[in-house]
């Protein structure tokens, strides 16, 4: 059985809009666990961001508590909370973000010399980085200079590159075609498989949560589905497909 990495406990994140509040995360207990690839989907205004940016840190909780290996969120201050967000988390987004007069290579060096790192030794992480997500032959181009897939996975390297824990991406193909989809979703399985990293990833896409451990179902702020995908292959596309596909189905999704 896999240990417990993040645990939320009584989950709420409230917005306030015109004088009222929504929950957009409505009481969520849930437990993630170390080196699973969790995969959130729901409809749209279900509380997927909202969830994963309070899980992450990113984001303020209203009330209850989200625990790191016991170490609550609620219980760092401001200097403690910014060092959690710069190295126990990375964090991929929709939008790249790339600083646009900076090379590739410059954009992810940089977010390491954040941290007290010698600077060869993350010199050295990055270029590792670039290898594995295959752009070692762009890595002194600019952001404008390469395709949005490979800026994505640029970024991917940038949340990579303090060796982050866990790592949370909010639609990181909600922008690309799909040939640029599949070599994305290629580097969060290898991140999960070879990296041993935990990843929590909202998506609307299929072709993404097939490639998960497990997945959540979120509707009106709450988790309404709980399932895993352990019991096929990784590379058994359609059958993990045709299980969710299913188990919507029989929801009436
Ligand atoms: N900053 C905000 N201020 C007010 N309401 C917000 C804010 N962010 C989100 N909401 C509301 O919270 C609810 C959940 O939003 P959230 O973005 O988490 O949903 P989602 O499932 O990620 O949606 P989508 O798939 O469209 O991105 C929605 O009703 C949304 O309008």
């Amino acid at each position: 059985m896999r240990q417990c990495i993040i645990k939320a406990k009584d989950l709420v994140k409230t917005f306030l809009t015109d004088g009222f509040g929504l929950n957009a995360v409505d009481h969520i207990d849930l437990e993630i666990y170390q080196e699973d690839f969790t995969v959130i989907m729901g409809s749209s205004g279900s509380g997927k961001s909202s969830l994963l940016y309070v899980l992450s840190g990113l984001d303020g909780i209203t009330s209850g508590d989200v625990f790191y290996e016991n170490v609550s969120l609620l219980s760092l201050n401001e200097k403690k909370a910014a060092k959690f967000r710069r190295e126990e988390i990375g964090f991929v987004f929709q939008a790249v973000n790339l600083i646009p007069n900076l090379s590739l290579l410059d954009n992810i060096t940089i977010a390491g010399f954040l941290t007290k790192k010698p600077r060869k030794d993350v010199e050295v992480e990055a270029l590792k980085l670039f290898t594995m997500m295959r752009l070692s032959n762009e890595k002194d181009r600019l952001p404008s200079m390469v395709s949005g897939g490979q800026a994505q996975r640029a970024a991917i390297a940038r949340s990579l590159i303090n060796q982050p824990k866990v790592l949370f991406a909010d639609e990181p193909t909600g922008s690309l075609n799909s040939s640029s989809s599949e070599a994305v979703l290629d580097v969060f399985s290898k991140i999960n498989q070879d990296l041993k990293k935990t990843i929590i990833m909202v998506t609307h896409d299929i072709k993404a949560a097939v490639r998960a451990d497990r997945i959540l179902f979120l509707k009106d702020g709450k988790i309404d589905g709980d399932i895993r995908l352990d019991r096929y292959n990784k590379k058994d596309k359609m059958n993990r497909e045709n299980h969710i596909m299913k188990y919507l189905q029989a929801k009436g999704w």
